[in-house]
């Protein structure tokens, strides 16, 4: 059997994606077989870290935070994403993944503080961290987190798992004319504004010389082809 791609690698995985069908929260189905995939590539002998959003929750931009002061908004955002990472963690623990949740923000009665050599001595042992509460700081997303997140662990590659299977020309939930790129580079997704992932994470993984897959997580075996280096998703490079 070949063998993966990658050592070590970052997931991002988007929490509006958990919604599922529904209008928000997380889909129990949903959760499960995104866990069965995570499992699959766990078992593989990756190392892995995941980045959980909080769009299925609470976003700081949404109309529901109309009127809030945007720091209080976007710490209520964090506070989803601890939500969603401990879901996650307790989906993984029910097919035998061990996983460690560590939070950006202090809240040691609920999840572990986010402390940098913990989260690799982890890695190391096998276990898979799930990194919540985003960066920690407001005016920043889940997006940034995984690339901030993903630089300091010294993964190879982000793997953006989203509802859309890749990099389009424009927004193809809005534009059916929009096509995918197979690749391409940070500087030209910046300056088209190509709205998959905000400018700030596409950066600081320029920056950081850290590619990013934006690959389905709804498309069935999807993630395990990623992590084989098969032709999947969009590949954004330096
Ligand atoms: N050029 C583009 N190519 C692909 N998708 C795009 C593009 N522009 C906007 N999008 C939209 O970006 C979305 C991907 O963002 P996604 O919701 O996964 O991230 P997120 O905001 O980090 O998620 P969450 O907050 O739920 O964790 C897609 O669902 C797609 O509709
Ligand atoms: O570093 C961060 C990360 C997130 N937020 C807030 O949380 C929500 C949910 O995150 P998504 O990336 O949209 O899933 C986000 O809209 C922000 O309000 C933050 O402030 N800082």
């Amino acid at each position: 059997m070949s063998k993966p791609a990658y050592k070590r690698v970052l997931l991002k995985l988007s929490g509006e994606a958990l919604m599922g069908d529904d209008a928000y929260g997380i889909n129990r189905a949903t959760i499960e077989r995104m866990v069965a995939d995570i499992a699959e590539v766990a078992k593989s002998g990756v190392e892995l870290a995941v980045v959980i959003g909080g769009g299925n929750i609470f976003r700081g931009v949404a109309p529901g935070a109309q009127g809030m002061d945007r720091a209080t908004a976007d710490y209520m955002g964090m506070l989803a994403t601890v939500m969603n990472a401990l879901a996650l963690a307790d989906a993984m623990r029910h097919v035998g993944i061990v996983a460690r949740v560590m939070s950006a923000i202090g809240i040691e009665q609920v999840v572990e503080p986010y402390v940098r050599p913990k989260a690799l001595q982890y890695l190391e042992e096998g276990k898979v961290v799930i990194f919540a509460a985003g960066t920690g700081n407001p005016f920043f997303t889940t997006d940034t987190a995984a690339a901030l997140r993903g630089s300091e662990i010294g993964a190879e590659i982000v793997l953006k798992a989203t509802k859309v299977d890749g990099v389009y020309t424009a927004d193809p939930k809005k534009d059916p004319s929009a096509t995918r790129y197979e690749s391409i580079n940070f500087d030209e997704a910046i300056a088209k504004h190509l709205q998959v992932m905000d400018a700030t994470a596409f950066a600081l993984c320029r920056d950081q010389k850290l590619p990013i897959k934006v690959f389905s997580i709804v498309k069935p075996g999807a993630l395990m082809r990623v992590v084989m280096g098969e032709d999947e998703g969009t590949l954004v490079h330096v």
